[in-house]
């Protein structure tokens, strides 16, 4: 269990995040929404210790945040963040394994590699196993990060925007790997996401931000309304239902 309670953040005089409290529950996927500057990364960075809070608490499976030890931290939550370049010259089996030091150091085992070898599969990455990271299109790269993610094998992970740089199908069967995280190995998986269908088709609940304060939080059918969307988002929106989720129009 995942609780915030009272979280502040400001720069100079601006306060880009604004007495956020939230209780984000265990073994589901929770999709962050919102317009550009919401808040929304820097959320996930204060939930994750990327980004130092100005005030307020972060509780993660009842002990405060900062008790953490990092390494212990690192093997029960991941991120991926938007800021994702190395200037190491790096294969993507090499950046993937990465993703078992905080369990296994520099000195893998056949199950670590076992672990980095699934990983890049379920990201359909097998081909590029050997190819350098910087020889890659933007979403090859973006997924060879998801999947370093993935190899770190924590019940929390936390994804900003995995979807940028995805064309429809890798974005589709990005969310559906996400919902098989949640489903199938009970992980915890909190989701920054611009797109609010990939949203409603693959999340639990929804929590949408505007200004640095939560405008909308709940169960996807409870957040997916015109009402709520247009206060968020300030575009008008019509709601469809395709396999009994929500499906936003927006014009
Ligand atoms: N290091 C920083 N110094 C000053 N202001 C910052 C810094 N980082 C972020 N901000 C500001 O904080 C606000 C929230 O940024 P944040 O990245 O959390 O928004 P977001 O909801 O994730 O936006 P986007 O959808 O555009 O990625 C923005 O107004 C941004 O300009």
């Amino acid at each position: 269990m995942l609780t915030i309670r009272n979280l502040r953040k400001t720069y100079e005089d601006a306060t880009v995040v604004d007495d956020v409290s939230l209780d984000l529950p265990h073994g589901k996927v929770i999709s962050m929404i919102g317009p550009n500057g919401a808040g929304k990364s820097t959320v996930l960075g204060m939930i994750s210790r990327l980004v130092a809070k100005s005030s307020g608490a972060v509780e993660f499976q009842g002990k405060d945040l900062e008790k953490w030890e990092s390494r212990e931290l690192a093997k029960h939550l991941a991120i991926l963040t938007q800021a994702n370049n190395v200037q190491m010259k790096l294969t993507v089996r090499e950046l993937v394994a990465f993703g078992r030091f905080p369990h296994s150091g520099s000195n893998l085992s056949q199950k670590d590699w076992e672990i980095v070898d699934r990983s890049i599969s379920y990201m359909e990455l097998e081909d590029f196993a050997e190819r350098f990271i910087d020889e890659m299109s933007g979403g090859q790269r973006q997924r060879a990060f998801i999947a370093m993610v993935l190899a770190q094998d924590t019940e929390y992970v936390l994804l900003d925007e995995p979807t940028n740089n995805l064309d429809i199908y890798h974005a589709t069967q990005m969310m559906k790997l996400v919902r098989r995280l949640c489903d199938e190995l009970g992980k915890t998986v909190i989701l920054v996401l611009h797109e609010i269908n990939l949203a409603a088709f693959y999340s639990d609940y929804i929590c949408a931000f505007k200004n640095g304060k939560i405008a909308a939080w709940g169960t996807v059918n409870e957040v997916m309304t015109p009402e709520q969307l247009k206060l968020i988002y300030g575009v008008d929106f019509q709601i469809h239902e395709i396999d009994g989720r929500p499906l936003a129009i927006f014009h």
